[in-house]
């Protein structure tokens, strides 16, 4: 397959091409396998946010998101990575999958009227 990174051309000089066309190489490999792992993760929360819904269990849950953190900042510094990065990317994602289990808890909300008046 063809990446708009094939066709963009960084450099007329050949050995610094290359090496740059390997690397976006192994970034495209990268970034594929974290939507890989982020498709996962949205598959397991979807769930959790289905059993929450059924248990009556609010969709935030602030202290497992601060053991989240502070797991995360171990593991960013250990891996290299800047923590206060690593929280962003954290919190964007767990925001997002907090507006998905709003969104179950109201669907499912809806479904419980309909229950009682069927
Ligand atoms: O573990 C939970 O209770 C979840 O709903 C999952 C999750 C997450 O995406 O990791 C999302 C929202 C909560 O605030 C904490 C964690």
């Amino acid at each position: 397959m063809t990446s708009p990174d094939d066709r963009s051309d960084p450099t007329q000089e050949p050995a610094i091409r290359d090496e740059i066309l390997r690397l976006r190489s192994s970034i495209d490999n990268v970034d594929g396998a974290l939507v890989y792992l982020l498709a996962e993760r949205f598959k397991f929360t979807q769930r959790v946010g289905e059993l929450k819904a059924q248990g009556g269990v609010v969709p935030a849950d602030p202290l497992r998101e601060r053991l989240q953190i502070e797991r995360l900042t171990t593991i960013a510094l250990e891996a290299g990575l800047d923590p206060a990065f690593a929280e962003k990317f954290r919190e964007f994602i767990v925001s997002e999958v907090i507006r998905h289990h709003e969104r179950i808890a109201a669907e499912h909300g809806r479904a419980g009227v309909l229950d009682t008046y069927s």
